[in-house]
């Protein structure tokens, strides 16, 4: 599996969640990451790839930090390992003050689901589900009791992303930007602290795309929220804090 080859399903194994307690973090952190001399080797038959070479990035609470650089230098590869998906060659990367290059694999799983939402470029929602199940889905996931409790939530969240009059519709019968949408509430269930998004814009209409770009604004500045977002959409540069480029395996900026 390539790293670009992460889906929603992978977080969510029931047996890992069962097994582990919760891992309790500081809601306060000033820094939600800090990663320090991250490295990736990939090993492919005979060939040796680094792809990450000694790469420190810091991530301040509430900011919207957003991972660029030419396609194939390693951003998917660096968020994966920053979500604890992959684990770094060398290096270690601190979420929310908790290491997580340390954890056990059941820790790690349940430590993801309770602090990271996921928003991918291909949605990822499930197409037998609606908009509301598809939320009410994560939801469960995520330890909320009782299908009454979670329906109400699903709407607030849909709500949210003002999804509030497609909440039984299938995937199928919704636009791109509102299938992203309804993507973004499930991210949002258990009211996680960081948001990581790998290409969320990509592939969206420039209305569709500003939509989105506004809510991921919102999910920042109005709620605390940390959001690492990799893109080549320069339409994001607007409301990043903070912007760095992955080149030749090293960041820039
Ligand atoms: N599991 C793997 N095994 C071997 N090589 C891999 C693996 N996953 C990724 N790569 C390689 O590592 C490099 C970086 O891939 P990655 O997907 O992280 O780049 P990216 O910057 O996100 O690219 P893009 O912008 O095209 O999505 C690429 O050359 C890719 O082919």
């Amino acid at each position: 599996m390539t790293a670009s080859q992460v889906k929603f399903t992978d977080f969510i194994n029931a047996r890992e969640r069962a097994a582990s307690p919760p891992i309790i973090v500081e809601r306060f952190q000033e820094q939600a990451v800090v990663a320090k001399g991250v490295e990736m080797v990939y090993h492919t038959g005979s060939h040796v790839y680094q792809v990450l070479n000694g790469v420190d990035l810091t991530i301040e609470r509430g900011d919207i930090q957003l991972l660029m650089g030419p396609s194939g230098s390693g951003k998917t590869t660096l968020l994966s390992i920053l979500a604890g998906i992959l684990t770094p060659t060398a290096g270690s990367v601190q979420l929310l003050g908790q290491e997580i290059t340390q954890m056990s694999r059941s820790d790690l799983a349940h430590f993801r689901l309770q602090n990271i939402g996921f928003i991918f470029q291909g949605f990822n929602l499930f197409p037998a589900l609606t908009a509301s199940e598809n939320v009410e889905v994560a939801l469960k996931v995520k330890g909320v009791r009782g299908s009454a409790k979670r329906r109400q939530m699903a709407q607030a969240l849909l709500e949210q992303v003002k999804l509030c009059d497609r909440t039984n519709h299938l995937p199928r019968d919704l636009s791109g930007g509102q299938k992203q949408r309804v993507a973004i509430a499930r991210a949002l269930a258990g009211d996680p602290q960081i948001i990581m998004a790998d290409e969320p814009t990509a592939a969206l209409d420039s209305h569709s795309g500003h939509d989105v770009i506004e809510l991921l604004r919102q999910l920042a500045k109005e709620s605390d929220r940390t959001v690492l977002i990799v893109t080549h959409d320069a339409r994001l540069m607007d409301v990043a804090d903070r912007i760095a480029s992955l080149e030749d395996g090293v960041l820039q900026g």
